[in-house]
């Protein structure tokens, strides 16, 4: 068990109900008017099994009595004498009080249903939310993700609680109601029937705590079997699937830990099985007994036939109840436990975010970027991605980097949009810390495509748009975007134009070749007034031509402006006004094309086995 899985025992259980009162005014956030329209039918709900019982009570009393008064024989007798008419207001009660009960059991399921919905609602935005807001670095934290993980499982998974909260609540108004009951005939009967219950209270909070720290402990495993079912089973990862002949492989490594879970699981609930047979089989015994004083009272007439009723309906229904109340309220301990991982997830804050008092950013740049003697390393990771790295990116100049795998090219641009914060030195823009600008103005300064972007399942257009969301649907601006990026040629080919569903995901979808993904993904970066752009080798699947098309349009089009170009093709660097060479986290050398061939180096070394490639 990890250090961090919570004990299996009764203290941890108990300390979980401390979640309780944050997810009832969750619920009540998602909708205050069905949560006390929610209350209130259970509470009146709740009254109605002893009002019933007590209704029957008195009936039976009274047929008991008029029978044994020697009244009329026939049933018109019995009418014109009056007697029976207050037995027949009585069954009238009783039949209202049915009927009403009805009712209200169904109104309770339909406002339970909507409230649920609303919950799941209100939750998932809640969730979607705070994710925005969090560092890049929290998603790329394994431990962080398993956390994530269990979190979104909250969502679907614990709703239920909420009913089971209110079914509780519920419960403990109607035994309340029945135990006052019972208090007015022998208050040693109620404490007889609560003792008996308690060996089955703490058998039932041991198991499911025990339940709840597998599942803890083996979370990482299950993002493992989700992973693996999702890859054995999808169009993303068919194609190699197939060619590797992966699936035999997949399914050993999804039955491994698949079994290791059920086996561990098992052996609990084989426990549970034995030990909560023998607690509950007390509880039948202390029902039992106190039955027989009941009967045995009844017998030497000290309590009448309707009292015997009541008392052992009262009797039948309060164990039920308890044992139900019991049982439920160990397991609502328990779910409540799983909500620590939600509440967890909500008060991670990101540690990079926009100081109290922001700048605004310049408009225009004047002087630039400037990385200031910047070290960085990635979270968990011993060794430098880049260090004691100083280069300036001057407004209005286009610049590429270039440099071999892991040379730095993409933290540097991380870096530039603060998805990072350096370790050590600093990033200025017009000579102030990036830290003091307002992060999202920044971010949508810098206006960058990964070498990884995403392929959205949406239309094509919406594909362009997600450049600058805002402006979705301003066509003229995203045809032009299109234009600017060789991506209308693309969309004319689609049998639906702009309005194509791209990608496989769903069946309206149309796939794109590699390079026609790119091309929809650059235009993404016209769509927006960023006044640092930044392709970082979305390049890399456009034949040689396009991607040189491609970057002398760029650098046209971003006149002005200040552009960051990451390609590992010399002919499209070289167009660059100034390129910086990177090694090994530092800069290695920079200059013009003609500079840096000019003289020996790293960059006339790499032009040079590029160039006798095409030789
Ligand atoms: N998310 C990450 N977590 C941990 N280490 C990372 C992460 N991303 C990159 N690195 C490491 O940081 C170093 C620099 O990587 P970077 O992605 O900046 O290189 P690059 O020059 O862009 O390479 P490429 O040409 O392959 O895209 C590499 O050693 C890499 O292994």
């Amino acid at each position: 068990m990890p250090p961090d899985a919570p004990s299996a025992n009764f203290s941890a259980r108990w300390a979980a109900l401390k979640n309780i009162p944050p997810f009832l005014s969750m619920v009540w956030r998602a909708s205050p008017g069905l949560t006390m329209a929610m209350v209130a039918l259970r509470l009146a709900r709740a009254l109605m099994p002893v009002a019933m019982l007590w209704v029957g009570k008195l009936i039976i009393d009274r047929v008991v009595a008029l029978s044994a008064s020697g009244g009329p024989d026939t049933l018109a007798g019995w009418w014109d004498s009056g007697l029976a008419h207050p037995l027949i207001g009585l069954v009238l009660l009783e039949l209202a009080l049915a009927v009403a009960q009805d009712i209200l059991g169904r109104l309770v399921s339909y406002t339970d249903a909507l409230l649920q919905e609303k919950l799941v609602i209100d939750i998932s935005i809640r969730l979607m939310d705070h994710a925005a807001g969090l560092d890049l670095a929290s998603f790329e934290d394994a431990s962080f993700q398993d956390r994530l993980d269990r979190a979104r499982r909250q969502t679907m998974g614990r709703i239920p609680l909420l009913n089971q909260i209110m079914q509780q609540l519920q419960d403990v108004v109607t035994v309340l109601s029945f135990a006052v009951g019972l208090l007015v005939y022998n208050p040693w009967l109620v404490v007889l029937l609560a003792l008996a219950l308690i060996p089955s209270l703490f058998g039932e909070m041991h198991f499911n705590a025990r339940t709840y720290a597998l599942n803890h402990a083996r979370a990482a495993d299950r993002r493992e079997r989700d992973y693996l079912r999702m890859i054995a089973a999808t169009a993303e990862t068919a194609k190699e699937v197939k060619i590797f002949g992966l699936s035999p492989w997949l399914r050993d490594r999804y039955l491994t830990l698949a079994r290791r879970f059920y086996v561990e699981n098992r052996a609990i609930q084989r426990r549970q099985l034995s030990v909560m047979a023998l607690l509950t089989a007390l509880g039948t015994l202390a029902y039992y007994g106190a039955f027989l004083w009941i009967v045995a009272r009844t017998l030497t007439g000290q309590l009448s036939i309707g009292d015997l009723t009541f008392l052992s309906g009262s009797f039948l229904r309060l164990r039920g109840l308890l044992e139900g109340l019991l049982s439920s309220f160990s397991s609502m301990a328990g779910q409540a436990m799983f909500l620590d991982d939600l509440f967890d997830f909500f008060t991670a804050t990101p540690a990079i975010a926009s100081p109290t008092e922001p700048l605004p950013i310049p408009q225009p740049i004047v002087q630039g970027f400037r990385f200031e003697d910047v070290g960085f390393r990635y979270p968990g990771r011993e060794d430098w991605a880049v260090r004691g790295m100083t280069l300036d990116l001057r407004a209005g100049e286009t610049v590429a980097l270039v440099g071999e795998n892991g040379a730095g090219k993409t933290t540097i641009v991380k870096l530039l949009a603060r998805l990072y914060d350096p370790d050590e030195g600093r990033i200025t823009l017009d000579g102030r810390d990036l830290r003091d600008y307002d992060l999202d103005q920044l971010r949508a300064t810098v206006g960058v495509i990964f070498q990884d972007f995403v392929r959205y399942a949406v239309t094509a257009a919406e594909n362009i748009a997600i450049g600058r969301i805002e402006a979705r649907d301003d066509r003229p601006r995203i045809v032009s975007s299109a234009e600017r990026a060789l991506a209308d040629q693309v969309i004319a080919k689609l049998p639906q134009g702009y309005d194509q569903m791209v990608g496989k995901r769903f069946a309206r979808g149309l796939d794109l070749s590699g390079g026609e993904w790119q091309k929809l993904a650059i235009a993404r970066a016209y769509m927006r007034d960023a006044q640092l752009l930044v392709l970082d080798e979305p390049t890399a699947a456009l034949d040689a031509r396009a991607e040189f098309e491609v970057f002398q349009r760029f650098r046209d089009l971003t006149q002005g402006r200040t552009a960051l170009l990451i390609s590992h093709r010399f002919s499209s660097v070289r167009m660059a006004d100034r390129i910086i060479v990177l090694e090994g986290g530092r800069v290695q050398d920079q200059g013009s094309h003609e500079e840096l061939v000019a003289r020996p180096g790293r960059y006339a070394e790499l032009f040079e086995l590029q160039a006798q490639g095409y030789r």
